[in-house]
């Protein structure tokens, strides 16, 4: 069986986080970040506001992340070993038996139709605006943020996302991101056993 989990929401929610803690703890789990799909800073578009709009779909090769997820969906073993993850023989145990997991995270995840539809269950990590703000002002991203760039492009967005994944009617999982790092990782890491189990 194959399953493909998304862990989307808000940037700085806690994706990567709770992803790096799910991903050791399941079996046979490959993980793709959306962050490795973003395209050199030259490409990014200025906008009539000044800043390089970091935040849309147009900033991420999303069509080479599809392909990628596709590649995994094609030959998970296959995709297991050439990204160094271990592979255990389907064991006896129902749960585990040639369960295939592929977890991918991101700020993006579901306002791209060819990649929303891929995912069996849809996780969305949401924190209030002064939160997300306070833990955004701590991260060094590969390109730093300019003074003004929160309340003038990233919170925006992701409202302008939100909105849209809503009004479109994608069926997401809301997590609270402000509950602990532990409460996360059990409710999450629970829920998906649940999942896994009734599928087989
Ligand atoms: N549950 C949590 N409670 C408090 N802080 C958290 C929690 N999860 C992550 N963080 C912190 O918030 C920041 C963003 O976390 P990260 O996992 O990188 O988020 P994202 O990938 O959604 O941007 C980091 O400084 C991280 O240590
Ligand atoms: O990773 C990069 O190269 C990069 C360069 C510039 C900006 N980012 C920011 O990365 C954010 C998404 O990642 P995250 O982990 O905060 O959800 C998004 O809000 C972008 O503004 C990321
Ligand atoms: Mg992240």
């Amino acid at each position: 069986m194959k399953y493909i989990i998304g862990i989307g929401g808000v940037t700085n929610g806690g994706k990567t986080t709770l992803t790096n803690r799910i991903i050791k703890a399941l079996p046979n789990c490959c993980v793709i970040h959306q962050d490795d799909f973003f395209k050199p800073q030259d490409q990014i578009e200025v906008g009539e506001d000044g800043f390089k709009q970091w935040d849309v779909l147009d900033s991420l090769d999303m069509e080479a992340m599809v392909s990628t997820v596709r590649a995994w969906m094609e030959n998970p073993v296959k995709f297991a070993r050439s990204h160094g993850v271990n592979v255990t023989p389907g064991s006896k145990e129902p749960a585990s038996k040639d369960t295939h997991i592929l977890v991918i995270e991101g700020f993006l995840l579901y306002n791209y139709k060819p990649l929303v539809e891929l995912f069996d269950i849809r996780y969305y990590l949401a924190v209030p605006y002064e939160e997300c703000k306070r833990r955004r002002s701590t991260r060094n991203y590969t390109v730093p943020d300019p003074p003004g760039l929160f309340d003038g492009h990233v919170w925006p967005m992701y409202l302008k996302h939100r909105k849209e994944m809503e009004d479109d009617g994608v069926d997401v999982v809301y997590l609270d991101g402000l509950k602990s790092r532990d409460e996360l990782y059990n409710e999450v890491f629970e829920d998906i056993q649940n999942k896994l189990l009734n599928c087989l």
